[in-house]
């Protein structure tokens, strides 16, 4: 039997929502958090987030507030399900509020354009080391859609301390939700903020009128660079063949459920990218990550052939079909080759 709790989410778009669903069918008392009146009126009334999970009834034990003061007042545990651009703003609000320490569960998966951090680098960043106790990153291939309608899904908890990626393990755990626990923070926040680059090469792949063969390759050699690129930044290399690197690469590029797939999928019928953006009316990290991602490569000194392209696609005005065009004509090379120092750095650990 686990122990009840009261479990602030902060941010109330469909990953907060689905994973509010969690928390309340395992028994916690869930404060949502959204600064949309309107919704809090919704959810509270009458139990549901149209906009983000139409036809999805919430249980009746999630209450939404719109007051982050209400909702993080005496509670140890806070979700943070906010997209990463909006992070150090939360955590601003959150740190002129909060005087007791509480552990940060973060749900985002992006890097930081220019500083180049990481979630937790930035949590680490704006709290105060006496206000946060801990923090765990929990992530894996979960579309929101699908978690809402309990559908069996697997994510990953990881934390610099294991024992509060456990506690948070014990928390989300259910039938429908099973949580595994990984140490590695950097391999599973790396994994999860850079499939969604390939995600939306994907989805450009599908909109060119390409088929599964080209997408075999993205999500193969998209792999590839992400753990090239993460085990120069510390990863274990073994993550990115777990929930957080394959299995995640593979949710998210083959599933319509995805916002950075079909971003792709229009970009790649020709639409403009602001157009794409404009409509989606949910976040497509993939795009700010591109950008973070290219100066990673550069500053780790990583080839990251499907990111560099993408990069052209999405910030300068490349044709997607030249851009895979010119993929398919770079030098010929070994397929190990480019795995050497992922290989090494395996025997290291
Ligand atoms: N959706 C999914 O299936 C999954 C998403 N994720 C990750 O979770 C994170 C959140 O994504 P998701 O829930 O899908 O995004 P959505 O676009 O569905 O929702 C975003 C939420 O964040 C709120 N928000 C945005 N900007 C701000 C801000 N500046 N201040 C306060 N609140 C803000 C929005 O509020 P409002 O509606 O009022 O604008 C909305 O409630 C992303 O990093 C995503 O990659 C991870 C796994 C699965
Ligand atoms: O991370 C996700 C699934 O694991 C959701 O991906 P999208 O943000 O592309 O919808």
């Amino acid at each position: 039997m686990k122990n009840k709790e009261s479990i602030a989410v902060v941010g109330a778009g469909s990953w907060g929502t689905a994973l509010a669903i969690v928390l309340a069918d395992n028994g916690h008392e869930v404060r949502l958090w959204t600064q949309n009146e309107k919704r809090v009126e919704e959810i509270n009334g009458k139990h549901t987030n149209h906009q983000y999970l139409p036809d999805v009834e919430l249980p009746k034990n999630i209450l939404a507030f719109s007051s982050i003061k209400d909702v993080l007042s005496g509670l140890d545990v806070v979700v943070l399900a906010v997209p990463t651009k909006a992070i150090r703003e939360v955590l601003q609000s959150i740190k002129n509020i909060r005087t007791e320490p509480f552990t940060v569960v973060h749900v985002s998966k992006g890097i930081e354009p220019d500083t180049l951090m990481r979630i937790s680098e930035m949590i680490r960043e704006e709290l105060p080391e006496e206000l946060c106790k801990d923090i765990v990153v929990l992530s894996g291939p979960s579309h929101a859609e699908e978690v809402s309608l309990r559908h069996p899904t697997t994510v990953t908890v990881s934390s610099e301390n294991m024992k509060a990626a456990e506690g948070i393990q014990d928390i989300f755990m259910n039938q429908h939700f099973r949580v595994y626990t990984n140490p590695d923070v950097v391999g599973v926040e790396i994994g999860g903020a850079l499939k969604n680059i390939i995600a939306l090469a994907a989805g450009i792949s599908d909109g060119l009128g390409y088929g599964d063969n080209a997408k075999a390759a993205l999500i193969t050699r998209g792999l590839a660079e992400i753990a090239r690129l993460g085990t120069k930044m510390g990863a274990d290399p073994l993550t990115f063949s777990g929930l957080t690197g394959i299995g995640d690469l593979i949710v998210t590029c083959t599933s319509v459920h995805s916002r950075n797939w079909r971003a792709g999928n229009m970009l790649g019928k020709g639409q403009k990218l602001q157009d794409v953006l404009d409509n989606m009316g949910m976040v497509v990290e993939g795009v700010r990550t591109t950008r973070a991602a290219r100066q990673l490569s550069v500053k780790y000194g990583v080839e990251m052939p499907i990111t560099e392209a993408l990069y052209g696609i999405l910030f300068e005005e490349k044709d997607p079909k030249v851009a895979v065009d010119e993929l398919m004509a770079r030098m010929k090379t070994n397929e190990m080759e480019s795995l050497v120092h992922i290989m090494d750095r395996q025997q290291e650990i």
